[in-house]
């Protein structure tokens, strides 16, 4: 125990649950420069929980790029406190001031550090524009990534985006093939050209071609008497992404492959073959292998789009992207809606262990939904039933050794429920049938933090 003035004690274990809920994100860094203290805010600003941090170097976290600036060399060089804007990689934006603790030999013994969002701040005349250090902040781009998976893949992208080759990506739906095709066309020497999207499977067939290839002159009735240039033709000096390839007829297979082999095309009508110069970029969530054995997919083709070929893992296998990815969206959808929800360390727990079958854009969708439904926190139960209860079922196994723990905890989500519902116990009596004592002993005991003050 501290003994703070002479009344006042404060556990070890409460001081901590202070700094855990300071709205500002807490780093304290030794004269070594490394982390000896970060409060919980840390998984909010970038996805790391402060046992993954604490007893790393600063310098190391920095050259992963989870922030941008480092403020750190600053007040080691200056001496004095420092205050700066940096951007975490998932695109957080934080007013960080770092405060060194100078000893009687004149030297940092520490660097007290406190970062705070700068959505939070209610006056933006709060930080000075011209200190901003802005111009060493991320890039903006749409893909970020905590998971080493996906870091590889990121790499191999920066490798192959300087060619022309065509890039086939295979993955499950929702895992990000077009954010992925995205960040490829705007890291290739293309990126000043048009980056143009086709979905295959949205379009019925006669159209799609007309989408894809134009129409000359006069080629058909009702269509209009200049001809129409196509996505092919408008991708020009850019990048062509085909999604959902695999539902492409046999017949415009074949004029794809036409146009990958020798840059040319016919529109619909026309006569002269068309020269472009063109990236194309396709992606497949079915197994196009199969399709090709089975005679739905051209083989040649099939060899022609899969001269690179990347493999998006589902979000189940890179784990470390749930946390930073839920932020990222619960960020988007603040600004998006003018509100500012939090989400509760349960319900973030339940999300993290969730297998999330529709991937990152499930994970959005339910974020979105939670952003729009929830009061200020976002709780728990608050969450879909079918996510709730998949995991609630799996550690109700896993965390519960014994019946009376497990029984509690299903009291517990019960009565949760009823009272965020219903918001009055002699409602909540009713409903579970129980007696209205007995529910106001558990409301209490259970729903303290949902009652309005
Ligand atoms: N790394 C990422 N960072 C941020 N957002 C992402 C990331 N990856 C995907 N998303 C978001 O997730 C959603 C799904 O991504 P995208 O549409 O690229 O997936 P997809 O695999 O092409 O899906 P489908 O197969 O259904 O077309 C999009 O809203 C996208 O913005």
């Amino acid at each position: 125990m501290d003994n703070i003035g002479d009344t006042i004690e404060i556990s070890a274990e409460k001081f901590k649950k202070i700094l855990d809920h300071s709205s500002d994100e807490i780093f304290v860094i030794d004269d070594q420069k490394k982390i000896i203290y970060v409060n919980k805010l840390c998984e909010k600003h970038y996805g790391l929980k402060p046992s993954e941090v604490i007893g790393e170097y600063n310098m190391s976290l920095f050259e992963k790029e989870y922030w941008r600036p480092s403020i750190v060399p600053l007040v080691f060089e200056k001496m004095e406190p420092i205050t700066i804007k940096q951007t975490t990689y998932i695109g957080t934006e934080l007013i960080t001031t770092a405060i060194p603790i100078i000893n009687e030999q004149n030297k940092i013994e520490l660097v007290v550090i406190t970062a705070q969002e700068l959505q939070n701040l209610t006056s933006l005349k709060e930080y000075n524009e011209n200190n901003d250090s802005d111009t060493n902040a991320f890039p903006q781009q749409a893909l970020f990534t905590n998971s080493e998976k996906m870091k590889h893949i990121i790499k191999f992208c920066k490798k192959i985006a300087k060619v022309d080759s065509t890039v086939l990506i295979q993955g499950d739906s929702g895992t990000g093939k077009g954010v992925l095709a995205s960040y490829i066309h705007q890291i290739s020497d293309r990126k000043d050209g048009p980056f143009l999207t086709i979905n295959c499977a949205a379009i019925p067939e006669n159209l799609l071609e007309s989408e894809l290839f134009g129409y000359a002159k006069g080629s058909f009735t009702g269509a209009n008497a200049n001809g129409k240039h196509g996505l092919v033709e408008e991708a020009e000096g850019g990048t062509l992404f085909l999604d959902e390839i695999g539902e492409l007829s046999l017949k415009i297979q074949a004029k794809i492959l036409h146009l990958i082999q020798e840059h040319e095309f016919i529109p619909i009508g026309g006569r002269k073959p068309k020269k472009v110069d063109i990236r194309i970029i396709a992606a497949t969530n079915r197994h196009l292998i199969d399709m090709v054995k089975n005679k739905e997919f051209r083989e040649d083709l099939f060899y022609r789009l899969n001269v690179i070929d990347i493999k998006l893992p589902p979000l189940k296998e890179r784990t470390e992207d749930i946390i930073p990815l839920t932020y990222y969206f619960l960020n988007k959808f603040n600004n998006k809606f003018s509100v500012n929800r939090t989400i509760s360390q349960e319900c973030l727990d339940i999300i993290a262990n969730y297998s999330w079958p529709g991937n990152i854009r499930q994970l959005e969708n339910v974020i979105e939904r939670l952003v729009i439904t929830s009061d200020s926190v976002i709780y728990a139960d608050d969450l879909p039933e079918v996510i709730f209860q998949n995991t609630k079922n799996k550690s109700l196994y896993l965390t519960h050794s014994s019946l009376d723990s497990a029984i509690k905890e299903i009291e517990k989500e019960f009565i949760r429920k009823s009272f965020k519902k219903l918001k009055s116990s002699r409602k909540v009596a009713k409903e579970l049938n129980i007696s209205q004592t007995r529910a106001n002993n558990l409301i209490r005991e259970y729903c303290e933090d949902l009652k309005e003050n």
